[in-house]
This record gives C-alpha cells, sequence and structure tokens, in this order.
C-alpha cells in the first residue's frame, strides 16, 4: 500500500470512524435541563411551530442546516459504487459546509428502485432542512430529480455537481481565458464528457457569452453530434452539425478543453493539437483527464486546473457550495436561481485579482500567489470567500425576489 493511501485510510479510521460528528449548543447537564429541551419544555416550540411552520427557523436548527443527499451513482469519477460507498464523499461535503460556512449538515445516502422513489424519499424529508445539496448522482436522472424536487419543495435544491461545479469553472474560465488574452465568444471549447456536470458547464459557460455552436462535448461514443439517434434529450442540445467524431477531430485547433469524464483520457499528443495559449480544465476527481506534470511538459503555453488540492488552480465545487448555500440561507432563499449563480461567479473570479494574504499563503504551503497561469482562482482556505461569495449570493437572492427575510447589515 503507499504511504498516501494508507494516511487516507488512517484520517478516515482515527481517532475514531468517519469525519463530522454531532454538538449540542444548549446545556443538557441537570434535571432543569432536560426538562426545558425534552419533556415537557420540548412541547412550547412544538405548538408554536404548528401555528406557523416558520417558527421552525426560529426554534429549531432548521435554518443552519443542509443535507447532502447521494445515491451513489456518480460518486466522483469513480463511477456507480452504490450509496454507503458514496458515504465518505458526503460526510466530506458536510465538512467543508461546516468548516468553510459553518453550515451544519447530514449526510444521507438513499438506496432506491426507481428515480420517482428517490425523488419522493427526497421530498418527503426536505422540509427538515434550510436546503438540499444533491451530490453525486448521475445523468441523466440527475436533471429530472432536480427539476422535480425544485417544484416540490419550500427549500432550495442545488444540485452540486451541477451548478457548484458550472459556476467554479466558469470563474475560472473567465480568469484563465483573460490572462491568454482570448474571448469567450470566440473560443472553439472541448468538453469531454456529457452527465451532470459537462452540460451544466457548458449552459453557464454559453450564459457568460460562449457560443453553443463552437462547442464540442463528447460521450464515451465519441462527438456529440446531430446525425446520432442516441442521445437523451439533455445531449440534444450539445449536438453539433459536423463531420467530426473523435476527440482528436475536435481539439485540433481547440481553445479550451474542460474535462468532467475520466481518469487519463487527453493524452500528451492530443493536447499538442490545441490553439496557442489554451485552457486545460482537467477536472475529473481523484485523476484528472491528464496529470498536469504531464500536460505541462507537452506544452508550456498552457493554462492547466484541476479538480485537486495538491495542484495549482483547483477548480473544484468545493469553492462554491459552502458559500452559496450560506448566502441562501442567510436570507431564507426559496431557490438558488440563475441571478445567485451569476453573483456567485463573478465574486469568486474577482477575489482572484486580490492581494493573498499571508494565512492563505501559508495553508496553501506557498511564498507568493498572484493573479496569473498559476493561480486563476482563489484557494478554498481563503477566508474572505465567505464574506464576499455569501453575500453577492445573498443581496441577489433579496434583488430577485427570491428572499424571505432581509439581508442583516
Ligand atoms: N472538479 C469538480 O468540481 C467536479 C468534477 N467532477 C468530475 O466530473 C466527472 C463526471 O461527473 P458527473 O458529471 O457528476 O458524472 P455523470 O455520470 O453525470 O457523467 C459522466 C460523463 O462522463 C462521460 N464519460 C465517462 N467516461 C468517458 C470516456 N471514457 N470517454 C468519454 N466520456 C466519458 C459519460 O459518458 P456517457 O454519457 O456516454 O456515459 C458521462 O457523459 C467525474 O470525474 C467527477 O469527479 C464532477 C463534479 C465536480
Ligand atoms: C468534486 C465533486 O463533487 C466531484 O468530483 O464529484
Ligand atoms: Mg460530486
Amino acid at each position: 500500500m503507499t504511504d498516501f493511501k494508507q494516511q487516507a485510510l488512517d484520517y478516515h479510521s482515527q481517532p475514531v470512524p468517519g469525519k463530522i460528528s454531532i454538538s449540542l449548543t444548549k446545556p443538557a447537564e441537570n434535571a432543569r435541563d432536560l426538562a426545558l429541551a425534552y419533556s415537557p419544555g420540548v412541547a412550547e416550540p412544538v405548538r408554536e411551530i404548528a401555528a406557523d411552520p416558520d417558527n421552525a427557523y426560529k426554534y429549531t436548527a432548521k435554518g443552519n442546516t443542509v443535507a447532502v443527499i447521494s445515491n451513489g451513482t456518480a460518486i466522483l469519477g469513480l463511477g456507480n459504487l452504490g450509496p454507503l460507498a458514496s458515504k465518505p464523499v458526503m460526510e466530506g461535503k458536510a465538512l467543508l459546509f461546516k468548516r468553510f460556512a459553518n453550515i451544519d449538515s447530514f449526510d444521507i445516502e438513499v438506496s432506491h428502485r426507481t428515480t420517482d422513489e428517490f425523488i419522493n424519499t427526497v421530498a418527503a424529508i426536505a422540509d427538515s432542512f434550510g436546503g438540499i445539496n444533491l451530490e453525486d448522482i448521475k445523468a441523466p436522472e440527475c436533471f429530472e430529480i432536480e427539476q422535480e424536487l425544485k417544484r416540490r419543495c419550500k427549500v432550495p435544491i442545488f444540485h452540486d455537481d451541477q451548478h457548484g461545479t458550472a459556476i467554479v469553472t466558469a470563474a475560472g474560465m473567465l480568469n484563465a481565458l483573460e490572462i491568454q488574452g482570448k474571448n469567450l465568444p470566440d473560443c472553439t471549447i472541448v468538453c469531454l464528457g456529457a452527465g451532470a456536470a459537462a452540460i451544466a458547464c457548458m449552459e453557464l459557460l454559453i450564459k457568460c457569452g460562449a457560443q453553443r455552436e463552437r462547442i464540442y462535448m463528447l460521450d464515451r461514443k465519441g462527438v456529440i453530434h446531430t446525425r446520432r439517434d442516441d442521445l437523451n434529450e439533455y445531449k440534444e442540445l450539445f449536438a453539433n452539425n459536423t463531420d467530426k467524431r473523435t476527440l482528436e477531430d475536435v481539439i485540433t485547433g481547440a481553445d479550451v478543453f474542460v474535462g468532467v469524464s475520466g481518469a487519463n483520457l487527453l493524452s500528451p499528443e492530443a493536447l499538442k493539437l490545441m490553439a496557442p495559449n489554451p485552457v486545460v480544465f482537467a477536472c475529473s476527481n481523484p485523476d484528472p483527464e491528464i496529470k498536469p506534470e504531464l500536460a505541462l511538459k507537452e506544452r508550456d503555453d498552457l493554462i492547466m486546473a484541476t479538480g485537486r488540492s495538491d495542484y495549482p488552480n483547483q477548480v473544484n465545487n468545493v469553492l462554491c457550495f459552502p458559500f452559496i448555500f450560506r448566502g441562501a440561507l442567510d436570507v431564507r432563499a426559496t431557490s438558488i436561481n440563475d441571478e445567485m449563480k451569476v453573483a456567485a461567479v463573478e465574486a469568486i473570479r474577482s477575489l482572484a485579482k486580490e492581494p493573498v494574504p499571508a494565512e492563505v499563503l501559508k495553508s496553501a504551503g506557498v511564498d507568493e500567489l498572484e493573479f496569473g497561469p498559476q493561480y486563476i482562482i482563489p484557494k478554498p482556505m481563503d477566508p474572505r470567500l465567505l464574506d464576499k461569495v455569501a453575500k453577492a449570493v445573498a443581496q441577489a437572492a433579496v434583488d430577485s425576489g427570491v428572499a424571505q427575510i432581509p439581508l442583516a447589515k
């Protein structure tokens, strides 16, 4: 076993199994405390909530709690390994919610037979939480699940692999292209992968100015084009009227590669075919579509990002989901809409252009970070993300009419 593998297993098993636990916010030391916390005192908030459901925000932890819910059908890039195997990732998301945004979360792994069964399960429990973060649910089911839950639930429903990934990808991409001297509308984009992350990333890049006809999306069968008859309705939106069929065909002369597919799928030979000054986001986890050391050996005019914490330029939804939920919860938003997503893109993007505090340099283990090819996007440990992104998102919720309470001054 490698050192790192053993360290990762030890981290998860020692000194207690797992990464999260529950702590109490009220005293529970004596009979009087218990009389308040439990019977008979607990009856009072029960009556208040029965009279007005909004009182749940006043008397319970609902307003600062997010459920992280998965069925384990697309665990990172590891595939469909089932609900229980997804639990370390879901506990990981809960750890990140708490560490970066002081949001409490429960991880819930759901076994189900049909998509409807999953939807019914989540819809039935949604009101216990301030929001629902759907995670690692494969396409195309994830699209129907999110859409139907948004229709049925009163709290924000957010599929992180779609929108968290898209927001961070857009923020990083706009900055990387600025450094490379390119404009998004003029770029030819290759997207390897046609699932949850891919469809959402490309839709958001289009909202930011990319041209749909300049996007070439690929799945396991190659380029998604108009003469294919095996496309689901989501892939069909990206069917390109082209004779190009392979990754090599479409990557020739391309400005941008976004990988949200699987490990080691972009060869150095294919990378060589890209236009001068390309941008490569190899975002598959844990192993990217191409390793940065391999890519940077092939070309030195490249801006490269991965989803990992151990290389520069981490394009990963961790930069978004804690902060977008913080903003949504702070104004009790009923949904997370496009206005809030765009506000998050701008806030994340602009922070990368500001001087980096010493504490961030220290936690990143580097002496210097300055906006440029090696630093296109903030580090997740940057404490300014919380204030900046959450505030921008909350303000956008207020301005777009989905906030239920005003933004605290
Ligand atoms: N950095 C980040 O923040 C994030 C990274 N990701 C990464 O993106 C990847 C996909 O996740 P997600 O969208 O949730 O999963 P989905 O299961 O929804 O989609 C996976 C997609 O990848 C495609 N794919 C898989 N293998 C290949 C291959 N050999 N060649 C071409 N396409 C392939 C699939 O093709 P087909 O449709 O033919 O099956 C499918 O379209 C994962 O590796 C994940 O770690 C995801 C979210 C966030
Ligand atoms: C980062 C993440 O959510 C994923 O790879 O699935
Ligand atoms: Mg995920």
